[in-house]
């Protein structure tokens, strides 16, 4: 059974389902507090996980502080971790952690365009089918969105080139938040990084959904997303 190693924060607050979801899929799930955390915390790890929530009160910005420790903790453990063939997934508040770790294609997440913070489903489609994370996901799905500073921002022309490149492995299917070019999900050169937006923990049993027998799946379009990385590390 592949073990998946999720680091929380204070204010992290999506640990729990995150890692109910990650069981389901097949994984032995380990929710480690961030004051734990060591370089040989990894060891045994094949997925590593931020999830959502508030990490330090969303201070400075999302994900900031988180970031600045992580990388103060680990080191380079992390991008090693990466280089020897794990997988690191980042949900939401996850997302905007793995912004600034160097893992993923520059980039930033800021405050949505309306002001507001949203919470609904969001029409989503993949861009390419090259990320392991959603190779189980059919092209056009549904997952819940919960975020204040959702809003993609890359450099002038990047979010463009991640959409031609394949790095925006994930797209809004209309425009809910300003993100650039729609983007909901980026993934590294690997695939073996992804970080999205949606929060695919919250929807695994399919009778959350508004309307359960939608595409006629058997379970929650979030489950596919777990069940995807298990069989790409089973592989
Ligand atoms: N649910 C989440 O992880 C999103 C919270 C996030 N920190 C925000 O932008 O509001």
């Amino acid at each position: 059974m592949p073990h998946a190693l999720l680091i929380k924060f204070p204010g992290t607050n999506c640990d729990l389902e995150t890692s109910r979801a990650l069981e389901a899929a097949g994984f032995s799930a380990e929710v480690l507090p961030v004051a734990h955390l060591e370089p040989t915390s990894l060891d045994r790890a094949k997925l590593i996980v931020f999830s959502g929530g508030f990490s330090y009160g969303d201070y400075v910005m999302s994900g900031r502080i988180a970031q600045l420790i992580t990388k103060h903790k680990l080191g380079e453990r992390l991008k090693q971790f990466v280089a020897d063939g794990g997988y690191v997934l980042g949900i939401c508040n996850g997302f905007q952690i793995l912004t600034q770790l160097d893992l993923l294609p520059r980039g930033s997440l800021i405050h949505n365009n309306t002001g507001r913070f949203i919470c609904r489903w969001a029409p989503l489609k993949k861009n390419g089918n090259t990320s392991p994370f959603l190779k189980a996901l059919p092209d056009n799905f549904e997952l819940p969105v919960a975020h204040a500073e959702g809003r993609f921002v890359g450099e002038s022309g990047d979010a463009e080139k991640y959409i031609k490149d394949g790095h925006a492995a994930l797209l809004y299917g209309k425009d809910i938040n300003g993100s650039s070019a729609q983007i909901a999900g980026l993934q590294d050169d690997t695939g073996r990084v992804f970080g999205l937006m949606p929060h695919p923990e919250r929807f695994i049993a399919k009778n959350t959904h508004y309307d359960p027998d939608w595409n006629g799946a058997e379970q929650g379009w979030g489950y596919y997303l777990f069940k995807g990385v298990a069989e790409a590390i089973a592989a």
